[in-house]
């Protein structure tokens, strides 16, 4: 990592500079001195490659970013600036004695390059001063509001997750064991994430980060399903949330909506745990059993249908019971991540792709694309009404229709 960042920062510098010069030489080689391009293309690369060289140091170093923000938060630097302008000298008092100023300076402005903080001299002032953006107040973590994106960042960044993309080439030639047997996390890390590695007697720290981030996604996801649809129009419909848990999303869409009750239907042995609540009507059954499944007007889905749950089959035996439950014109809401289709990936739509990829390093199942979103709803006589996105890549809303 050392090596890379004295690599990019300097040679770096250097090659970006020249590349005018040398691009000329090799436009002039290629068409005009016959053999010349292939004398051009020894000495520095090909034309068409030397053009993407900023593109790839900037690929190349993405993680940079990422890690500087990682200190940043491990270091509560977002806390310690928090509303103001600091000079250096402030900011590396806080910080304590031993404060190695010029690392710290150096990772501020790689900061300010990824507009978490902002850099300014004052006029008649030789001294720089920084401020957190409105980005990088979001690091904030001492008053407890913004734990979810400091402990994303913590957690995803920490050692183990780390150490786990090491391994990925080894896995993907097969080191994995039988099919994946291992995930990339489990032969970085000696075991499985869940249950190794986020325990309270080991990692009570990185356990506490994960659970942080995994709450904070839980209540933005309920959040996006309650606001990405006009719950109110279903005021005299019968709705269920099937593996619905404790009904807290249940709750929130009769809430919303305006709605006497929403069922949620759940195992009998979590529905027997679950707390009343006063908009939710609480129902064991099981989705497989098309007889415990209401009749109803409308079915919602969240991280129901996912592949870590059910293979295709049961996926479709799954919207089959819920097609029979579901009145003439009923509606079904699955809530789960949406990859982009093969051959439509864009800069809008890749994120999901970035958190499949999440999966991937903790041995889940892939999640599934546009199309074979479509592909299920087609062979349950179901037809794709919307594709929502929300601002949540692991949640856009697939509204589908009974045909
Ligand atoms: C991954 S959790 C999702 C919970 C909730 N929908 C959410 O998004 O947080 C899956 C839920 O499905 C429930 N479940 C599992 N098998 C089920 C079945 N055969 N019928 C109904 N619910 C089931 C589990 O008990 C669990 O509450």
């Amino acid at each position: 990592f050392h090596h890379e960042r004295l690599w990019s920062e300097r040679n770096a510098r250097i090659l970006v500079e020249r590349r005018p010069r040398r691009f000329h030489k090799q436009v002039k080689g290629i068409y005009n001195e016959g053999n010349g391009a292939t004398s051009a293309r020894n000495a520095g690369g090909s034309m068409d490659t030397d053009m993407f060289l900023p593109i790839v140091l900037k690929l190349a170093s993405q993680h940079f970013a990422s890690q500087a923000l990682y200190a940043a938060v491990r270091l509560q630097l977002p806390d310690i600036i928090g509303e103001k302008q600091l000079s250096l000298d402030e900011i590396a008092g806080r910080l304590g004695d031993k404060t190695n100023k010029d690392a710290l300076r150096r990772t501020l402005r790689l900061l300010t390059a990824v507009q978490v903080v902002e850099e300014m001299v004052l006029p008649g002032s030789k001294e720089e001063q920084f401020s957190l953006t409105s980005l990088g107040k979001c690091f904030q973590r001492a008053s407890g509001a913004n734990i979810g994106m400091a402990s994303c960042i913590l957690h995803w960044m920490e050692q183990p997750l780390w150490n786990a993309w090491l391994e990925l080439p080894q896995y993907i030639m097969g080191e994995g064991g039988p099919c994946g047997t291992n995930s990339p996390f489990a032969m970085a890390n000696g075991g499985i994430s869940s249950d190794f590695w986020y325990n309270e007697r080991d990692q009570p720290e990185s356990l506490s980060h994960a659970n942080d981030f995994v709450r904070y996604i839980h209540n933005q996801e309920v959040a996006a399903v309650v606001n990405g649809l006009d719950w109110t129009v279903f005021r005299k419909n019968v709705v269920v949330d099937i593996g619905g848990h404790f009904g807290i999303l249940a709750a929130a869409i009769a809430e919303k909506g305006d709605l006497p009750d929403v069922i949620c239907l759940d195992l009998p042995n979590v529905i027997s745990k679950a707390p009343k609540r006063s908009n939710v009507n609480l129902v064991a059954g099981d989705v497989f059993d098309a007889a415990t499944i209401p009749s109803c007007d409308v079915i919602v889905m969240k991280h129901f249908l996912d592949k870590c749950m059910w293979n295709d089959e049961e996926t479709i035996q799954i919207l089959k019971n819920c097609h029979g439950a579901l009145s003439q014109a009923g509606t079904l809401v699955i809530a789960e991540a949406v990859l982009p289709s093969y051959g439509d990936v864009s800069d809008e739509n890749a994120l999901p792709i970035y958190m499949d990829a999440l999966y991937l390093l903790v041995g889940r199942e892939g999640q599934r694309t546009q199309a074979e979103w479509e592909i299920l709803a087609y062979q349950t006589s179901f037809e794709v009404k919307d594709m929502k996105k929300t601002h949540l890549p692991s949640c856009s809303l697939i509204v589908l229709q009974k045909v």
